[in-house]
């Protein structure tokens, strides 16, 4: 992304700031959208990876539809022109006002976690006279293998219906008349780069599937949710393997005639499409440890903090294409200048030498990036740039 680039375009503008490279996010949507074609598999891409304006923009274009999670993501997604017949709505916690909102904007599907929500569901569609096309998700006890923080899909998670629950579900359905049961839902974590997951993801879909037909309803949707991985160490890699992942499910889920299948990704689709830009403020040498203080800190990126997620870490002032200062490479703790500990990029990297005003990229940091990012200590708000305006 950066090696064939000049950084010295990074010079004049104001640090920190995200910088999206559109062009490779346009490319990644594509080989993304081609590798479903084949399988006329349905995408939906998860807003909470990325709500930014301009990135929905380009994944609606493609003709993905809209994952949300909030009332303000259903807002988002509709208020860039996604078609609200796209637009699905999860989340363990929706508030009726949020209920309300997305009922009036005839949304395709709201993604059910409990039976309680599905009686409120009933009830508020009931009063507003809809019908709310639900799909329920499922608890399918599936290990993700992923960042215990980030697995959603196992028994102790709070996150879907567990099978233990279903049956009573299954009668709840039956008696809500305002509820039309179009599909089962399942989202078993993020991160997740061992496609072997997959397959036992998919053994469960069947399972559930034949357990709700046996009951006598018509699935017409099995939403297998996201988790698709990035390679951190490797960002120039940078396009994830959309053909293995999709091959997975077709050769694994049991779909039948007039089935459709529906998939919600999120930071496959823009995590290596941006960095964090960011200036060192200052070097610290000490007895034990070198520090390179950023201007960028954990208000800005909280993955490294929050999780201890690897992020590649490059001085872009010593790249080939700008003039080095020295070859010597030193180990560094790559830190903010949040007042926190954790507050930490990096711990013991090695960097060349660094200096003062050096320019430091984070890298994929497109997903769960900015839209994480907090107001603690008061930091002004992080910008973004466009690879198309520099
Ligand atoms: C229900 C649901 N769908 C989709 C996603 C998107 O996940 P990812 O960004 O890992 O593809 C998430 C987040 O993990 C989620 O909770
Ligand atoms: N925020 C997490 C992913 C959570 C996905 C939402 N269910 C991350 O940065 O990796």
């Amino acid at each position: 992304m950066f090696a064939d680039k000049d950084i010295s375009k990074f010079n004049n503008i104001e640090t920190p700031f995200y910088y999206y490279d559109t062009d490779l996010l346009q490319e990644t949507l594509q080989t993304c959208a081609a590798a479903a074609a084949p399988y006329k598999f349905h995408i939906h891409y998860a807003l909470k990876a990325n709500f930014n304006a301009v990135l929905l923009n380009q994944i609606k274009e493609i003709g993905f539809g809209a994952d949300c999670v909030s009332a303000g993501e259903v807002r988002r997604a509709v208020e860039v022109g996604f078609d609200n017949k796209k637009i699905v709505f999860a989340g363990v916690g929706k508030s009726d006002k949020e209920i309300n909102e997305a009922l009036d904007l005839d949304i395709f599907c709201f993604n059910v976690e409990s039976i309680q929500e599905l009686a409120v569901l009933n009830e508020l569609a009931g009063k507003k006279g809809k019908i709310a096309q639900v799909a329920i998700r499922i608890n399918p006890n599936v290990d993700a293998h992923t960042h215990h923080n980030i697995t959603t899909g196992l028994d102790e998670n709070k996150f879907g219906i567990n099978s233990w629950d279903l049956t009573e579900c299954a009668e709840t359905l039956k008696a809500s008349p305002n509820l039309k049961f179009i599909g089962i839902h399942f989202h078993i974590g993020s991160q997740i780069t061992n496609l072997d997951v997959y397959k036992n993801l998919c053994v469960r879909v069947n399972e559930f599937a034949a357990w709700f037909e046996d009951k006598g309803f018509n699935l017409k949707v099995l939403n297998v949710g996201g988790g698709l991985g990035i390679d951190y160490y490797h960002p120039d890699h940078q396009i994830p393997d959309f053909e293995s992942y999709f091959k997975i499910f077709n050769e694994f889920l049991t779909v039948k005639p007039g089935q459709e299948v529906h998939f919600e990704l999120g930071r496959a689709l823009v995590g290596q499409s941006a960095s964090l830009i960011t200036r060192v403020l200052y070097i610290k040498n000490g007895k034990k440890k070198n520090f390179v203080v950023l201007d960028a800190g954990m208000t800005e990126l909280m993955r490294p903090a929050l999780y201890q997620a690897y992020h590649k870490i490059e001085n872009l002032s010593k790249t080939p294409n700008s003039e080095p200062k020295t070859s010597n490479l030193v180990k560094y703790d790559i830190v903010g200048p949040i007042c926190e500990s954790t507050d930490c990029f990096g711990k013991e990297v090695e960097q060349p030498e660094s200096f003062r005003g050096d320019i430091f990229a984070i890298r994929s940091a497109g997903a769960y990036g900015e839209v994480m990012a907090s107001k603690y200590n008061l930091r002004d708000a992080i910008k973004s740039v466009y690879s198309y305006e520099i």
